[in-house]
């Protein structure tokens, strides 16, 4: 406020830092806004010096209270299911490559190691016969990738969506941001503008559209929606990550082992995340939390440049992942960056068996490399391995199934003692750590406070 000026005080204007009307069910703190700043002026100040001295106050008005939290998970997938045992026949017949005998044999290797029994893709026989430019990676195929992606990652999306909607009760409208990642396409208007009229959401809906962050582009979303969520009062961010893997499908080749790796480990599906502070229990349904976002962080492992890269060709994706390099890498450095997320939040040397854990499974090897360096009882990663053997690897859609199966296990009661402090981590290209310390909320401790 202004101070030492001339003349009587009074009250020079009313700015409304935030218009959600009582009608939205937008959270409010009383009927008709949920903060206003009242500029208080001498009679001689003019309005934007007033503005301006205010800055602070207003900036503040518009932040949330609370710590951001996940509200709801919706979770889909394409209908096509297949099995990893059968997979090698599959694909061997449906790229006309079964004459390669040698090679199949040792996909077959492979797809036994990488940790799935059980993968949803997109891509049926049907749609490669119908395709043969997709069987050979020097083949220009991008157009038609990318025409079939156009369509199938909002459909996708829209189902986690709803699912996520539903479960959190309000309408689709209520959502001030929404915030989308895929590595399945590169168009504008993208998946995000889609979704506008495919779930009512209003045209003001603030969008960010986030394409090629690889395996860490759900934590990447998560941790955008909780700085959104907490720095704008009543906002309720919908996360959205959708995986069609159809950009990286191409024929075995001798000698690319990369496409051996590709094509056995990851999977489509799609996940919806709803963040928002303070959350409102009028009018019904109350929201419900379920994790409390409580730290983010992102680190590059020094010198991994290169470890995992992908690039749009001609052909669909390029790039390169050094399957020996990862688990190593990975192993050599989680510990730190744990350790890194943890201190500013005042916990130093933590037991790690004390957290529940929600790791990006980006293959078998990778999760036993965890196992091992931290030292975790083997039910610590249950969550995650579920969700490879089940799913395969749908990039940054992972961690959020994981969290969902989570959610399921503490609410069936099947993970006796969960850790209230839990810590999600994903990794992705160059090589990047995302990092994120969750708190599990409605703890009997909680409880008890809230009926006292
Ligand atoms: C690829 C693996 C399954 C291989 O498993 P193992 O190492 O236990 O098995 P193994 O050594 O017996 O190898 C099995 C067969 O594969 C061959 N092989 C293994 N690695 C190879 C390589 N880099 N190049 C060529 N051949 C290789 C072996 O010679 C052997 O052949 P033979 O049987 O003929 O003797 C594993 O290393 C792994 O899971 N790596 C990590 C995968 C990964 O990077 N995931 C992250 C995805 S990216 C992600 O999640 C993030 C993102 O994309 O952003």
């Amino acid at each position: 406020m202004p101070e030492g000026g001339e003349g009587s005080t009074s009250v020079l204007r009313i700015y409304r830092v935030h218009t959600y009307r009582r009608t939205t069910s937008v959270p409010s703190s009383n009927n008709s806004v949920t903060a206003a700043v009242v500029l208080v002026a001498t009679a001689s100040s003019k309005p934007w010096e007033v503005l301006s001295a205010n800055v602070r106050e207003i900036c503040r008005a518009q932040r949330a209270d609370g710590s951001a939290a996940v509200l709801a998970i919706g979770t889909a997938n394409p209908a096509n299911c297949v099995l990893q045992d059968e997979f090698p026949d599959f694909y061997f017949r449906a790229t006309k490559s079964d004459h390669l005998t040698s090679l199949k044999e040792k996909f077959k290797r492979v797809c036994q190691k990488l940790g799935v029994q059980k993968r949803y893709l997109h891509h049926t026989e049907e749609l490669l016969s119908a395709h043969p430019e997709f069987l050979d990676d020097s083949s220009p195929s991008l157009d038609a990738r990318l025409d079939i992606v156009k369509t199938a990652v909002p459909e996708l999306a829209e189902q986690a969506c709803r699912k996520a909607i539903a479960e959190w009760g309000r309408p689709a409208a209520d959502i001030t941001h929404l915030v989308v990642t895929t590595n399945s396409g590169a168009h504008i208007p993208g998946v995000d503008f889609r979704l506008v009229p495919l779930l009512g959401l209003r045209p003001t809906v603030r969008r960010t559209m986030l394409y090629l962050n690889g395996c860490f582009a759900g934590a990447a979303a998560l941790r955008l929606a909780r700085d959104q969520a907490e720095n704008n009062r009543g906002a309720r961010v919908l996360v959205v990550c959708a995986e069609v893997t159809v950009l990286l499908f191409n024929g075995p080749e001798e000698g690319c082992f990369q496409t051996l790796v590709n094509q056995g480990l990851f999977g489509d599906g799609a996940g919806a995340v709803i963040v928002g502070a303070e959350p409102v229990a009028a009018p019904a349904p109350a929201e419900r939390p379920l994790f409390e976002i409580v730290s983010a962080a992102q680190a590059i492992v020094p010198e991994s440049e290169g470890v995992i890269t992908m690039h749009l060709t001609r052909g669909g994706y390029g790039g390169n992942i050094s399957t020996r390099q990862v688990p190593v890498l990975i192993g050599d450095n989680i510990e730190r960056c744990l350790t890194d997320a943890f201190a500013p939040l005042g916990i130093i040397g933590a037991e790690w068996n004390d957290l529940f854990w929600d790791v990006h499974p980006g293959s078998s090897a990778i999760l036993d490399q965890v196992d091992a360096v931290l030292k975790l009882k083997p039910e610590k990663l249950a969550a995650s391995r579920r969700v490879l053997s089940e799913y395969g690897n749908m990039f940054g859609v992972t961690v959020i199934f994981v969290l969902d199966e989570l959610r399921r296990r503490m609410e069936n009661g099947e993970e006796e003692g969960t850790p209230e402090w839990g810590v999600m981590v994903a990794f992705g290209p160059g090589l990047t750590v995302e990092t994120m310390v969750l708190h599990r909320s409605g703890t009997p401790a909680e409880k008890k406070l809230a009926e006292a």
